[in-house]
C-alpha cells in the first residue's frame, strides 16, 4: 500500500470547487491507493449511492475503499473495509458483519487505546491526533511528533498518523517509524488535487 491515506471531506472538496468523485480520482491517479470516504450527514441511501460511485473509481485504480464509521454501508457497496473509532460501532461486531476478508481500522489517541487494539485483529491503527485540525472538531488532545513515536513502538499493528498533517510537517511525521499519513484538508483543500497528492508522496519519499 501506499503510505499516503485520502480521507474524504465532501464540504471541504466543495470549498475548494471539486465534487468527492473529482478528488479521489486525482488522488488516485497521482498515487494513492487508499481511500476513505467520510461523510457525516448524509443519509444511508445518499451514502450508499456515492460509495457506489468512489468504488468504481478506486477499482479502476487497484486502490482500497474504507468506508468511516456505517458498516452497513461498507456491506451494501462490498468496499474494502470499514474505519471505526473508539465510539463507534464495536471490533468485535464490526468484523462479525464485515467478515475476515475485510479490512477494519480502528482509532486509537492514547496508549491504553492502543495496547486494547493490539489484543485485536485490526488491521491498522489510525493514531490521532497529532497536531490541531480544523476539519474536526471533537478531536481528543494532540499527540505531537514525540507522543506517535512513542505509541509507535508500542504497537502490533500498521499505524497511520492523522491530524493536522500538511506538507510542512510530513516529513517529521513518516520519520517517527509510522507505516503512513492519513490526510483530509492537505489533498481535499486544495486547488489541485493532483499536485498536491504528488507533492505529499514525494516529500514521504524523500523523509
Ligand atoms: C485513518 C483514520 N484514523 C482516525 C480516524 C478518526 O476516526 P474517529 O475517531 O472515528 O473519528 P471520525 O473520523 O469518525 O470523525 C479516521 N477517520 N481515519
Ligand atoms: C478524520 C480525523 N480524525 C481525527 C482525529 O483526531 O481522530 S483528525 C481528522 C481530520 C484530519 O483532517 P486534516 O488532515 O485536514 O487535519
Ligand atoms: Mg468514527
Amino acid at each position: 500500500m501506499s503510505k499516503l491515506y485520502l480521507v474524504t471531506d465532501s464540504l471541504i472538496c466543495q470549498q475548494a470547487g471539486h465534487n468527492v468523485e473529482y478528488v479521489v480520482e486525482q488522488a488516485c491517479k497521482a498515487g494513492v491507493n487508499w481511500v476513505q470516504l467520510r461523510e457525516k450527514d448524509l443519509s444511508i441511501e445518499d451514502f450508499i449511492a456515492l460509495a457506489h460511485k468512489v468504488l468504481a473509481i478506486t477499482q479502476m485504480y487497484n486502490a482500497k475503499l474504507i468506508i468511516n464509521d456505517r458498516v452497513e454501508v461498507a456491506v451494501a457497496v462490498d468496499a474494502d473495509g470499514v474505519h471505526i473509532g473508539q465510539d463507534d460501532m464495536s471490533y468485535t461486531q464490526a468484523r462479525e458483519l464485515m467478515g475476515y476478508t475485510k479490512i477494519i481500522g480502528l482509532s486509537v489517541n492514547n496508549l491504553p487505546e492502543l495496547t486494547t487494539a493490539n489484543a485485536l485483529d485490526v488491521d491498522y491503527v489510525g493514531i490521532a491526533s497529532i497536531f490541531s485540525t480544523t476539519t474536526k472538531l471533537d478531536t481528543t488532545s494532540e499527540l505531537g511528533v514525540e507522543g506517535l513515536r512513542s505509541l509507535c513502538t508500542q504497537t502490533k499493528h500498521s499505524t497511520y498518523a492523522i491530524g493536522g498533517i500538511n506538507q510542512t510537517n510530513i516529513q517529521q511525521v513518516i520519520q517517527t517509524g509510522v507505516t503512513g499519513v492519513a490526510v483530509v484538508s492537505a489533498i481535499c483543500g486544495t486547488a489541485s488535487p493532483y499536485d498536491a497528492t504528488r507533492t505529499l508522496i514525494q516529500l514521504i519519499e524523500n523523509a
